[in-house]
């Protein structure tokens, strides 16, 4: 039996990085975030919708999608968000399931889903459990800024667009605490494995 754990977040709370250290126990990581790149690629049936929904301004000159634009357009505004959202999320869904099914057919002992919206979009059935990385607003608001330049007021949007940490916190299983050292996050992350016997 494979156990399926759905990794999840928020903007900058240390996703990333924790599903980073599920390789150093072989433990394949299926990331939504990357899927959704995939998934609006030229060639992708995503990419046709987005471009006649929100207009050819949203390319770049190869023709790729800009997703810093896009970025700026959808998180300032809440229904055009949701338009995105449609189009792209059958997709990844889609896909991560393709994923997950192909790791558990081969006997996988664990895999992960790293989604960042899982708890907003209710997807806790594709997983056995959950695994919340938290930092405190403060820190997430600090890590976002510094990591992607963004003003005060474009890393709140960010934040705003999603369920808080302390609502997740509510529907997670299991808390991993990043506000400290990455090291201790890592410890954590260990002892959870342990104690479920993955490792
Ligand atoms: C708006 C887009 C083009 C901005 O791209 P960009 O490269 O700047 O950001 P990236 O995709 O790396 O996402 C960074 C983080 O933003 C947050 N985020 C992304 N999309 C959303 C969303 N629809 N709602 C809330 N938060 C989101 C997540 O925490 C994610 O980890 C892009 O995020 C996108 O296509 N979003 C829709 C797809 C989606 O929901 N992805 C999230 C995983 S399912
Ligand atoms: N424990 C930590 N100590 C210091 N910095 C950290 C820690 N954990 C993560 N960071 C830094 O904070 C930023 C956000 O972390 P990360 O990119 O892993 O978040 P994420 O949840 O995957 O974000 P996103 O939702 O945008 O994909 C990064 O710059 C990362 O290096």
């Amino acid at each position: 039996m494979t156990c399926v754990i759905g990794l999840t977040g928020s903007i900058a709370s240390g996703k990333s990085t924790v599903s980073l250290m599920f390789d150093e126990f072989n433990i394949p990581v299926i990331d939504a975030d990357k899927i959704a790149r995939q998934v609006v690629e030229p060639d992708e049936p995503a990419y046709k919708e987005i471009v006649e929904t929100f207009g050819e301004d949203m390319l770049r000159k190869d023709r790729t999608i800009d997703r810093k634009k896009l970025g700026e357009v959808v998180f300032a505004n809440k229904e055009k968000l949701n338009k995105l959202n449609a189009i792209v999320h059958p997709a990844i869904r889609k896909r991560m399931i393709e994923k997950r099914d192909a790791y558990i057919k081969a006997g996988e002992k664990c895999v992960v889903l790293d989604i960042p919206l899982l708890f907003e979009n209710k997807l806790q059935h594709l997983v056995d459990r959950t695994v919340l990385v938290y930092v405190d607003e403060s820190v997430q608001l600090e890590r976002l800024m510094k990591r992607d330049h963004f003003t005060e007021i474009e890393a709140k949007q960010r934040i705003n667009s999603q369920l808080s940490l302390k609502e997740k916190a509510k529907l997670a299983d299991v808390i991993i605490d990043n506000n400290g050292s990455k090291h201790e996050s890592f410890v954590q992350l260990e002892r959870l494995l342990k104690e479920w016997g993955i490792i």
